[in-house]
């Protein structure tokens, strides 16, 4: 199957906040695999539903190594489903991201250095965990594309 179209910054999609998601059926999980597909064939770390115009409260995350971060964690593509941001370090880190909806420009962005967070899976069970470092920048990133913001109103 062919990767997604990606929405750019300006499209009406990415400045919605995103529903909630309440069926999760097989419909849900083969937009997961689109969206991990579309994030794989544009090279990204991460992906948010509403990039893809889908407007359901998921999203994709997948740390790597890369020329930024040399020592990020590679790791198993993620799905994220209706997450909360239960607490955040007073910590700040400021760091480059790209996002796939301003191609081509990277900015600089403070983030919690560490953030606790808790989401559901494909199944819809509900997971718990602290996140740190870049995994923590990726969640917040896309997190951020499920409120209707992207990084063009954070960079510093
Ligand atoms: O637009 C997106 O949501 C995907 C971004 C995710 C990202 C989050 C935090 C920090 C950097 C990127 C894409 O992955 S942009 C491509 C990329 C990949 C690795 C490092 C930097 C940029
Ligand atoms: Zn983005």
């Amino acid at each position: 199957s062919q990767p997604l179209p990606i929405a750019l910054v300006g499209e009406a999609i990415l400045k919605e906040h995103a529903i909630e998601v309440r069926d999760f059926d097989t419909a849900l999980s083969q937009l997961a695999e689109q969206m991990a597909l579309s994030m794989v064939a544009a090279n990204g770390v991460g992906i948010a539903a509403p990039q893809v115009h889908s407007p359901l409260a998921l999203f994709i995350m997948a740390s790597r190594p890369n020329e930024r971060y040399p020592d990020a964690p590679l790791m198993d593509p993620v799905v994220v489903v209706n997450p909360q941001i239960l607490s955040a370090s007073a910590e700040l880190v400021s760091g480059e991201e790209g996002c796939l909806s301003v191609p081509g420009q990277r900015f600089s962005i403070w983030r919690h250095q560490t953030i606790v967070v808790r989401y559901q899976d494909l199944a819809g069970h509900w997971q718990q965990t602290e996140l740190t470092g870049f995994i923590a920048r990726i969640f917040q990133h896309e997190f951020d594309h499920l409120q209707g913001i992207t990084l063009l109103e954070r960079s510093q």
